[in-house]
């Protein structure tokens, strides 16, 4: 006996998967029927992948051929799941900057985690590795870039570029910097909504003469408001990188600035996290290492969310003295602290190549220079 391939469909209108409105036919569940002696083979794609829903969708088509078109009928049903295709998923939103290759943010959910003091370190590994860096302080609540660069007294020149004025960044250790610092009143407490952050910020970008950049490393301001939105709706970020100490506090926090780039709207992928004032190490005794504020949580937060941990900082005083007088820790050569530098920029370059690599081809922005990191040959 062979079966009649209008009659299944006619059954399987009768049905319809779990969470969808539409029977399975008219939904475009239902890809293909086959007939052949007393077998019938039904062939349907899913959205979920959830095991108990595919297992229902295929006792219901079972039950509804055998009852409706024959109980001989030999159902097997062949199902393929096919996720949902998200428009715009990981695409890199606002303007591309024309010589900016990779816009990278760096954020922390808890205020002075050391997200500063991790920008500038990662923009010098950078720049020493044969990058070439830029930094823009978006901080508008407490703008620390230019002290840590040593340029809190300076201010960009104004230069002509093809007729037209463009800010100059100011320049330190080989980074190029701006900073929203340079134009806000020292002592001044600055109240801004997040449009109108997003438009100073598209000034400091896009009215500057950055020229080519391989990374341009965004200083976001602490915390997961509307600023953050604002900025990430209107900057082309490549991905953002989120700092935290290993201490409950901040990790819940940091968990929200995860969650707020993965949001809907906002969809910035994240390059990973990185832990700061991971352990104490005192100078005298190097060897020693006191967990302060906890020990590896960062690590089980990245594995919980399923996001790169990109390295650990130790809490060294160095570091903060380096920071002091404007020039960072990773500048000083053969020692712990800039290996470790050295490790999270690698993972941080290797990410963002990862992540241009996975954006269709119209969108991916390529990173030229591959100097100092094994991870980027190919
Ligand atoms: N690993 C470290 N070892 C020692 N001191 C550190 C370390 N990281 C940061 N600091 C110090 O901690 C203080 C806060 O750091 P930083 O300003 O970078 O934090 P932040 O998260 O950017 O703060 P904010 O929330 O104000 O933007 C600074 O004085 C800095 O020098």
């Amino acid at each position: 006996m062979k079966f009649n391939k209008q009659d299944i469909l006619k059954a399987l209108e009768t049905i319809s998967l779990a969470g969808e409105g539409a029977n399975m036919v008219e939904s475009g569940a239902v890809l293909n029927v086959i007939t052949f002696a007393d077998e019938v083979i039904v062939d349907i794609k899913m959205t979920t992948p959830a095991m108990h829903i595919k297992k229902r969708a295929e006792k219901d088509i079972i039950k509804t051929i055998q009852e409706r078109v024959s109980k001989d009928a030999q159902v097997k049903v062949n199902i393929k799941v096919e996720a949902p295709t998200k428009e715009n998923a990981n695409l890199i939103k606002g303007k591309a900057i024309p010589g900016i290759k990779n816009i990278v943010a760096v954020a922390s959910g808890k205020g002075g985690v050391g997200k500063s003091t991790v920008t500038a370190n990662l923009a010098v590994t950078l720049a020493k590795m044969g990058f070439k860096v830029g930094v823009l302080d978006a901080d508008i609540y407490g703008p620390s870039i230019p002290l840590m660069f040593d340029v809190f007294n300076e201010r960009p020149l104004s230069v002509n570029v093809d007729g037209k004025s463009k800010m100059k960044p100011v320049e330190s250790h080989g980074v190029k910097v701006l900073s929203i610092g340079f134009f806000t009143k020292p002592n001044q407490a600055v109240i801004w909504r997040g449009p109108m952050a997003a438009k100073a910020l598209n000034q400091l970008i896009f009215d500057a003469a950055w020229g080519e950049l391989d990374f341009m490393l965004l200083d976001l301001p602490p915390g997961t408001g509307d600023i953050h939105l604002s900025i990430m709706q209107s900057l082309p970020i490549t991905g953002a990188v989120v700092v935290s100490t290993p201490q409950t506090v901040a990790l819940a926090d940091a968990r929200k600035g995860v969650a707020m780039f993965q949001q809907e709207n906002i969809q910035v992928p994240v390059l990973g996290v990185i832990e700061n004032m991971s352990y104490f190490t005192p100078a005298e005794l190097p060897d020693n290492k006191y967990y302060i504020f906890g020990n590896g949580g960062a690590k089980n937060l990245a594995e919980d969310l399923e996001i790169p941990f990109l390295g650990e900082v130790p809490l060294v005083q160095s570091i903060r003295e380096a920071g002091d007088i404007g020039r960072p820790a990773a500048l000083q050569t053969a020692t712990p602290i800039e290996a470790a530098f050295e490790e999270i920029t690698k993972n941080v370059v290797s990410e963002t190549v990862k992540r241009n690599d996975s954006l269709p081809p119209t969108e991916a922005i390529k990173i030229t220079t591959m100097a100092g990191c094994s991870a980027v040959k190919k």
